[in-house]
């Protein structure tokens, strides 16, 4: 559906050229929810603007539904937009315009007849769930009713594809589920290939099926959610999978065990899917002469099963001890050694 190859931009600047994506190659296939993380300054918002041609690469081809955007003239890249619609974090409605006139308005730019238009428009505003506010002015809605605005309007010419430009970062939690939810059925029911970008591992957690890590303009680390929930490799990785797993509580928790529990060994185990089902704790009680205390867990879902971190103090001989999280390891569960006694 999308493919970008050897994507690169550099912006000149007074104080000299800001390479600001470096050499980016990424496929995403269609119907995927495909979320790339980073802190901030590390290229998304490049990135994701070059997908719609807003932002034009230096180098590179970013080819979109079979077409090359970087090879397309001025009026075929207008038509060819009309496929890849595109939020914002502050929304960007018109601030005159009603929430219908607002969705309305790249109908009208798109020279969509007056009777058709309105049709549509009632079609997307129950799409998003704003039945009641049609002749409302964005300043008299909340946030997340204004974001239902800009999906709507993003939404009114049918895209493929639906950029999300930290689409939820000016939300509160609450509102921030909501909106996410509201993609994942909008992907689900029209199949639509979404591409977010978010500093928020909690955004990539519930809603995408794929995710890229980014830093300093490149791509660090990228592939199935729940596999690099699993098994993280690069540091930036570990650090954003942290922002789910360890809360101050579990690091607090960690510390009170590693002094409660001297002569124990602590782990931490984490499993994705059906490994979170599976009865692993019995099982190493019943073949093993080691006790199991569990110290903490959590399980929180991903857009596809769910996903478990569990932390438990091992103690007994070191040999059985260790047999025992080499059975761990071979039912595929990632365990971590905390603290040796
Ligand atoms: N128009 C521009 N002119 C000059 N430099 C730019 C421009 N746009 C972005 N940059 C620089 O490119 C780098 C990447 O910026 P970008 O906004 O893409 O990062 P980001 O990951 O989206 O961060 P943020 O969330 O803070 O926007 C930064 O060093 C930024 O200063």
């Amino acid at each position: 559906m999308i493919s970008l190859t050897e994507i690169r931009k550099i912006f000149q600047t007074k104080n000299g050229p800001v390479t600001a994506v470096d050499g980016i190659n990424l496929t995403i296939n269609e119907g995927e929810i495909y979320g790339v993380i980073g802190y901030s300054g590390a290229g998304k918002s490049t990135l994701i603007r070059m997908l719609n041609m807003l932002e034009r690469p230096s180098e590179g081809d970013v080819v979109v539904a079979g077409r090359n955007l970087s090879k397309l003239k001025p009026t075929e890249l207008r038509k060819a937009r009309q496929e890849i619609g595109m939020i914002f974090q502050h929304f960007n409605l018109l601030w005159s315009r009603t929430v219908r006139d607002n969705i309305a308005f790249p109908l009208e730019i798109a020279g969509v007849k007056k009777t058709e238009r309105m049709k549509r428009v009632d079609e997307l505003i129950k799409l998003v769930g704003l039945e009641g506010r049609e002749e409302s002015y964005p300043s008299q809605l909340s946030g997340g009713q204004k974001q239902r605005v800009g999906i709507a309007r993003a939404l009114a010419n049918n895209p493929k594809v639906l950029l999300c430009d930290e689409a939820t970062s000016a939300l509160d939690p609450k509102t921030t589920d909501s909106i996410l939810d509201l993609l994942v059925d909008i992907n689900e029911r029209l199949g639509l290939t979404i591409i977010l970008i978010t500093h928020e591992m909690h955004v990539i957690r519930k809603i995408c099926h794929q995710v890229a890590v980014m830093e300093a303009g490149k791509i660090v680390e990228q592939g199935p959610v729940r596999e690099v929930f699993r098994k993280p490799k690069e540091k930036m990785t570990k650090e954003f999978v942290k922002q789910i797993t360890e809360t101050d509580e579990t690091v607090e928790a960690v510390d009170h065990m590693l002094a409660d529990y001297p002569d124990g060994q602590l782990v931490q185990l984490t499993f994705v899917g059906e490994e979170a089902e599976r009865p692993l704790i019995t099982q190493l009680i019943r073949h093993f002469d080691v006790e199991v205390n569990i110290i903490q867990g959590k399980l929180t879902k991903i857009q596809e099963g769910s996903y478990g971190t569990l932390f438990v103090a091992l103690t007994g001989d070191k040999e059985e001890i260790g047999k025992a999280i080499a059975f761990i390891r071979e039912k595929e569960v990632e365990v971590e050694v905390i603290a040796h006694a």
